[in-house]
């Protein structure tokens, strides 16, 4: 029997989930939008923000903890991003996941698009301890989306998420050849029984999850619909993907609780800047009014630290989990979790930062170099 490998770093949780993941499953997590050059850039930017050290501060003792949001305190920075139909990575899908979010104490965004329902998902996370949050997509039947919302609080979820970069689907070009549609063992778990349950089978050149988008989710999404999902709930309301100050300054007067800043981790508008690129520019909007989280690209808890620097909150991770996951199911996740948790404390540590408001009142500790 060959050794169990050593895995280090989030990279290589990514090339060794590889191995199990058939080549369908593998291309939808992987796909960007197009050319994929945002995807690349979400990535890449990160490098070319740099850490100017501080020296000689006793580092022994280290404060990783943070608020969230409504005085919710978290040990570290970092949470799961809402990913679709995780039961592609691993036989028990987002059960997995949310067992592995509660052994690293993290909070995990359910995706409306789960091939676990949200309420199997709310007793687990009971049973393990997990914080949970609902991710929300608007179906052309409103109807549908209201009854999410009740379910959803019914099962216990703390905050919903609006996703806002979504009127129409990004164009994964591997999905088009491969003709991506859901295994046929798989179901959305949130509409069993109902017309939005089944997704239109594809073929090469047509994808199948192109179709039941375009024929199921409603692209008029504008800052009444916000509106309209806070007159439906009292749970906290969170949009994610605001890329820009200016709507930012619009998501406030909307009365959201939170922002994640992203571009969908690429799989959207391909050209878009980095998501840490568009971070400065939203912090400096909202001016400490709500929390600003990021997601995309973050591969170590050094770009976690990054972002912090530069005003975030905190961050979340969307493929690191699937490839957790897809590698070792519940304790890959914690894994992953739990590296870059261990990088973001050496990360302090090591530039001489003792915690997260010093990381985010020392101005001088970041600096830009010039190109990418
Ligand atoms: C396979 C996959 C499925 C996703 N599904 C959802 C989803 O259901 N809802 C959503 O709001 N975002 C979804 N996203 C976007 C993530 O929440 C997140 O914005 C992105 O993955 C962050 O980038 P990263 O993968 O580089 O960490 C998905 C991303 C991937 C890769
Ligand atoms: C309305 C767009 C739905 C996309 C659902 C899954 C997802 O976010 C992704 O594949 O990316």
């Amino acid at each position: 029997m060959s050794p169990s490998p050593v895995l280090l770093t989030i990279n290589d949780y990514r090339k060794y989930s590889e191995r199990n993941l058939i080549k369908l499953a593998r291309d939808y997590y992987e796909s960007g939008a197009e050319r994929e050059q945002t995807l690349r850039r979400n990535e890449k930017a990160f490098e070319n923000i740099l850490i100017r050290p501080r020296c000689l501060r006793s580092v022994e003792n280290i404060d990783t903890s943070s608020d969230w949001l409504n005085g919710h305190k978290m040990e570290f920075p970092i949470g799961i991003a809402p990913t679709a139909f995780q039961k592609m990575a691993t036989k028990d899908g987002e059960l997995s996941t949310v067992r592995g979010s509660a052994a690293a104490k993290s909070i995990m965004i359910c995706s409306s698009w789960s091939t676990t329902s949200i309420e199997d998902i709310g007793k687990e996370a009971k049973i393990c301890g997990a914080t949970i949050w609902f991710q929300l997509y608007v179906y052309k039947d409103r109807k549908v989306t209201e009854e999410l919302i009740k379910r959803a609080e019914k099962a216990g979820v703390q905050a919903l998420v609006l996703t806002v970069d979504t009127p129409v689907l990004g164009r994964r070009l591997a999905d088009t050849i491969n003709g991506f549609s859901l295994p046929k063992h798989l179901k959305f778990a949130n509409f069993e029984n109902n017309q939005q349950s089944a997704m239109p089978k594809g073929e090469a050149g047509k994808s199948g999850f192109m179709q039941y988008v375009s024929s199921q989710i409603d692209p008029s999404l504008d800052w009444s619909t916000l509106k309209w999902i806070k007159s439906k709930t009292n749970l906290p309301v969170i949009v994610k993907g605001v890329m820009r100050g200016d709507d930012a300054t619009l998501a406030i007067s909307a009365g959201v609780s939170g922002i994640i800043v992203s571009n969908h981790g690429g799989r959207q508008m391909d050209s878009a800047i980095a998501t840490i690129e568009a971070l400065p520019e939203v912090v400096s909007a909202v001016q400490g009014a709500i929390p600003v989280f990021l997601d995309g690209g973050i591969r170590t808890g050094l770009d976690v630290f990054k972002a912090v620097a530069l005003g975030a909150t905190g961050c979340f991770v969307g493929r690191p989990i699937l490839w957790g996951l897809a590698a070792s199911g519940s304790a890959g996740v914690s894994s992953v979790l739990g590296i870059l948790q261990s990088e973001f404390r050496h990360s302090l540590q090591l530039s001489g930062i003792r915690s997260i408001s010093e990381l985010q009142n020392d101005s001088h500790v970041i600096v830009h170099s010039s190109k990418l």
